[in-house]
């Protein structure tokens, strides 16, 4: 359903275009000839149940894993070619990747800055700290904070080289709602201030609707419905995500006529 036309619009206005892209994993099909595009500056939702593909999705836009099939460019490069170009412009989050338990979150943080190549380290690190209030535990090992500091922790690790690029992964998962709430209000900023490009994959459809101007939903890995959350609660005849999201996994996704969705 998604137009491969990626010559749409001007190459430069893509973060990431992904054309035809197939992975199989020993004969099966984890991804089937999945085509989109992301507009930069945007904030896209990619949405599905479990084992819908889209950590496979992520993991092929991150580069670290390779299509059967198919290509995946990020900032205007191939990732199968040439992704070291791109890697310092873009950064990942996900509750599910722990850092070193012994080393405090400064050395962690130092170290991810260094690997990132920035240039004022600490003061990248201080500049961190004070934004997404790292200041009390700033020198205690990763090991021992708590979901909420680790994912403020997490999230700081993300922004260290100021990507233009951010792929997250259940930003808020395991988060209590003003947590939650603080992070997305913090991402909202973070958004604003450098005109970042965001693609999250999310449970939480109360934070979709608030941070998302478009909803990709995948199904057995291919997307099955593309568009804005408001046009899809107008599709759907919902009032909230929640109920599309159920929708679409129990396969009512056939009363959805995508539209045209290169953009
Ligand atoms: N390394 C792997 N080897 C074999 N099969 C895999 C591998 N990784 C993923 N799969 C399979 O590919 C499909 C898509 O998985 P994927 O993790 O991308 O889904 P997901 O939408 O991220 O799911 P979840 O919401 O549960 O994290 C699933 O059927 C999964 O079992």
């Amino acid at each position: 359903m998604l137009s491969t036309d990626v010559g749409a619009a001007p190459a430069h206005s893509k973060a990431i275009v992904l054309s035809d892209v197939t992975k199989l994993y020993k004969g099966k099909a984890a991804v089937s000839h999945l085509s989109f595009s992301i507009a930069q500056g945007s904030v896209t939702a990619l949405l599905g149940g479990n084992g819908a593909g889209k950590t496979t999705t992520i993991g092929m836009i991150m580069g670290l894993i390779l299509p059967t099939a198919g290509t995946v460019r990020v900032l205007g490069v191939d990732m199968a070619v040439d992704r070291h170009a791109v890697l310092g412009r873009m950064n990942f989050e996900s509750p599910y990747v722990d850092m070193p338990h012994r080393l405090t979150v400064r050395q962690n943080l130092t170290i991810f800055a260094k690997l990132y190549g920035v240039a004022r380290v600490k003061n990248r690190v201080a500049e961190l700290a004070e934004d997404l209030a790292l200041g009390d535990f700033l020198d205690r090992p990763s090991g021992q904070l708590s979901a909420g500091q680790k994912t403020r922790v997490a999230l700081a690790k993300a922004l260290i080289n100021e990507p233009e690029l951010l792929l997250l992964d259940e930003p808020t998962a395991s988060l209590d709602p003003d947590t939650a709430d603080w992070i997305r209000a913090r991402l909202e900023t973070y958004r604003r201030r450098l005109g970042a490009t965001i693609l999250l994959a999310s449970h939480n459809m109360a934070e979709v609707e608030r941070l998302c101007d478009r909803v990709i939903f995948m199904n057995a890995g291919s997307v099955v419905a593309d568009d804005t959350p408001q046009a899809l609660l107008a599709r759907f005849g919902r009032d909230d995500l929640e109920d599309v999201f159920l929708d679409v996994i129990r396969g009512q996704a056939a009363r959805s006529v995508p539209k045209e969705s290169v953009r």
